[in-house]
């Protein structure tokens, strides 16, 4: 057994757990130990009960005062009691665990370590770890426990011990870095990180360990990126795209005129077009921005010279949002050009059909979702690819896209406001153009923060608005009721707000769980107007267009980072008139209210950004990614700037001064970057 042996040479792993580890993409004794924790649970020294804060997870050090009652419903049986201390008084409840009575009812000292709530306006703690005797929470003191991701079945415990059995397999000397790399950015070795991002043994040694870590993915991402690039040398194009005077005459047709940054990066990707090689462009610009048209654009541009061209959306919702939107700019114009939709979610029939109309060439312009890249679609001469947020993306799947065409031009579109330095290592396969500047007709959106008692005011006001022919978004975290969370949700409050609403507002309901024939009439009612209030989840983040609608109310506002609040709010403010975006919150711990201001005060994506990190600090890298860009595991980008920027140089360093492929003391780093750019380039030949 070593550790590329499958994870069912474990002890105590059979074959129904190994089932479940699959689930997790762990198949290997060696995927086991690269499976990282999710969050760390610290335990710190009680704190008294007056300091104990909401949001925050602490353990408090009490007397269980008075008696201990049960009570709820038959399926939800609630525990509760009250702990004391010199400085107050905690209410503590627990779901479902009637059979604690006993134990809590023993006296004496008890430390209970858990979530500190508001309910109804009490502080709360919720569903709390007991420690009687408090003697017991001594051995967990100052330790970090690791929080696994986990599979209905699996538990964290039985992850935790399977990966200590792993840690014996770890050869403490092997390591695909040369020492000199390690030396040279101050890492540790490869053995040492693996374990203490598992179990480290306090703040300093985690901290070690995931630099490590970090430092290796975004150096392996890199090499693989240069690796790409010196590959593929820079590529001929293969579909030289006239500029066409049709374009600019629709240009001139189109019901606003370009903003300057606009036409500046249009004039870039039609340079880039008529050129020797072929275009990779990367498009940034922050919510609202206008990219959508330059992409058309460049779709269009395919299509007029006899090619064909394909936008890839990361939703179905979208994706159907941009086929109704341009089909109708192109049909309006009088253009010969026929569109496409291929979605997952499309009958077989559907969808058969409209491959054939693909490889026939009878399409010009396709828009799709990933069923774009399925293995049964072939085009007839695929010349100019969009694909949008590319965040959502990752490098696979663009690149499984450009290779279902001869090298066609490809534009990527992302919102996610990364400084320049970053981005040029990030997208360092692709040449970047930037729209700084948001249409002249925008009014900045104004905004507030607000507690519930405000939310009749806001619903007062959303009518105003409605009477005027205006539209809302209320944005709730969840879709409907749960038991561990207190917070609003889509089903629940679309049915009150009717009866706030009356019956002359239609309010339409939202989210990831519904069919996408049900999805797709409810936005199109919502793009029509027919629905006035659209009560959604975060389905709604990216890209939906609705220039007509001016406020959105985001619940729970707390529950969210702040770059998804941004992407939010960026659904209204995107036409001529006022716009608005009330931020409501029950919580007054001043994290979130700190957090909020920034979006308050500025509707600036890269600002955001900016103070976002600063207010975070690395108090928060306990294995929590913020951003979620170009799925790393656990690197951070913005977080880990300062290592991204390091191992960039590395990847020169290793490049430059060295002869990377003979080298004997790079071997097994090659063998890992040759694996992942097999992994990352699999779907290339579908
Ligand atoms: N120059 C312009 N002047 C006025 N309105 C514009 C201009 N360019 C685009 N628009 C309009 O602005 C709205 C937002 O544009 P678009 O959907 O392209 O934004 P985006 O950059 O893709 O934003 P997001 O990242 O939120 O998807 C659209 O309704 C579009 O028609």
């Amino acid at each position: 057994m070593d550790i590329n042996s499958r994870i069912s040479a474990l002890k105590g792993v059979g074959e129904k757990t190994e089932k479940l580890f699959d689930k997790l993409h762990v198949y290997t004794i060696k995927d086991l130990l690269s499976l990282y924790p999710r969050s760390y649970e610290i335990y710190e020294p009680p704190v008294a009960i007056r300091e104990a804060e909401e949001g925050k997870t602490v353990a408090i050090s009490g007397v269980v005062f008075g008696r201990v009652q049960t009570g709820g419903s038959r399926n939800m049986q609630i525990t509760t009691i009250y702990v004391k201390d010199i400085t107050g008084t905690m209410k503590v409840i627990w779901f479902r665990m009637p059979f604690l009575k006993n134990t809590l009812s023993k006296g004496g000292t008890i430390i209970l370590r858990g979530r500190i709530v508001r309910r109804r306006d009490q502080l709360l703690m919720e569903h709390p770890e007991i420690f009687y005797p408090a003697s017991n929470y001594e051995k967990k003191l100052d330790t970090m426990q690791p929080v696994y991701p986990l599979t209905a079945g699996l538990t964290n415990n039985a992850v935790g011990k399977a990966v200590k059995q792993a840690f014996t397999l770890l050869d403490p000397k092997w390591d695909f870095l040369p020492l000199e790399i390690c030396e040279r950015y101050g890492l540790c070795c490869y053995a040492d990180a693996v374990q203490k991002m598992h179990f480290p043994e306090e703040k300093a040694s985690f901290y070690r360990a995931r630099k490590r870590v970090v430092f290796d993915e975004f150096l392996i991402f890199i090499l693989s990126l240069r690796q790409m690039k010196a590959g593929g040398e820079r590529v001929k194009n293969h579909f030289p795209l006239q500029r066409r005077p049709e374009i600019d005459k629709f240009i001139d047709s189109l019901p606003y005129e370009l903003t300057n940054a606009q036409k500046k990066v249009w004039e870039e990707i039609c340079t880039d077009l008529e050129e020797k090689y072929v275009m990779s462009r990367l498009v940034q610009g922050d919510v609202g921005s206008g990219k959508t048209i330059v992409a058309v654009l460049g779709l269009l541009s395919a299509a007029l010279n006899g090619y064909q061209g394909a936008l890839m959306a990361p939703t179905e919702v979208l994706a159907r949002q941009h086929y109704a939107n341009i089909t109708k700019m192109l049909e309006e114009y009088g253009f010969q050009v026929q569109t496409e939709l291929l979605t997952g979610s499309m009958g077989a029939k559907e969808k058969r059909l409209a491959y054939e109309r693909i490889e026939s060439g009878k399409v010009q312009i396709i828009i799709g979702t990933h069923a774009l890249i399925q293995e049964k679609v072939s085009y007839h001469r695929l010349a100019f690819v969009v694909t949008d947020e590319q965040h959502r993306f990752g490098v696979r799947q663009r690149e499984a896209l450009a290779g279902k065409g001869k090298q066609p031009h490809i534009l990527v579109m992302s919102a996610t406001p990364i400084p320049r330095t970053l981005a040029i290592i990030l997208y360092g396969d692709l040449d970047i153009s930037i729209i700084d500047e948001l249409p002249k007709n925008r009014l900045p959106i104004k905004n507030c923060v607000v507690d519930t008692g405000y939310r009749n005011t806001a619903y007062s006001f959303m009518q105003k608005q409605i009477a005027a022919g205006r539209q809302c978004y209320i944005i709730c975290p969840m879709v409907e009721e749960s038991e561990h969370l207190e917070a609003e949700n889509v089903l629940d409050y679309a049915r009150e707000l009717e009866s706030v609403m009356g019956k002359e507002i239609q309010i339409g309901v939202l989210h990831g769980r519904m069919k996408q024939a049900e999805k797709d009439s409810i936005m199109e009612a919502f793009s029509k107007n027919e629905i006035q209030i659209l009560v959604s989840t975060t389905v709604v983040e990216v890209g939906i267009d609705v220039p007509n609608a001016t406020v959105i109310m985001i619940e729970n506002a707390e529950r969210f980072g702040l770059a998804q609040l941004h992407q939010l709010r960026g659904r209204v403010g995107r036409g001529k008139a006022q716009s608005y975006c009330i931020f409501m919150s029950a919580s007054k711990t001043k994290e979130t209210r700190k957090r909020l201001d920034i979006l308050n005060h500025s509707n600036d994506g890269f600002y955001i950004a900016g103070e976002d990190l600063k207010l975070r600090g690395p108090g928060d890298l306990f294995g929590i990614r913020q951003s979620g860009i170009m799925d790393f595991k656990v690197a951070d980008v913005f977080q880990d700037a300062e290592v991204l920027k390091q191992a960039s140089e590395a990847a020169d360093w290793i490049l430059n001064t060295s002869c990377f492929y003979e080298e004997p003391k790079y071997q097994e780093l090659k063998k890992l970057l040759w694996r992942y750019m097999s992994e990352t380039m699999l779907e290339t030949t579908l």
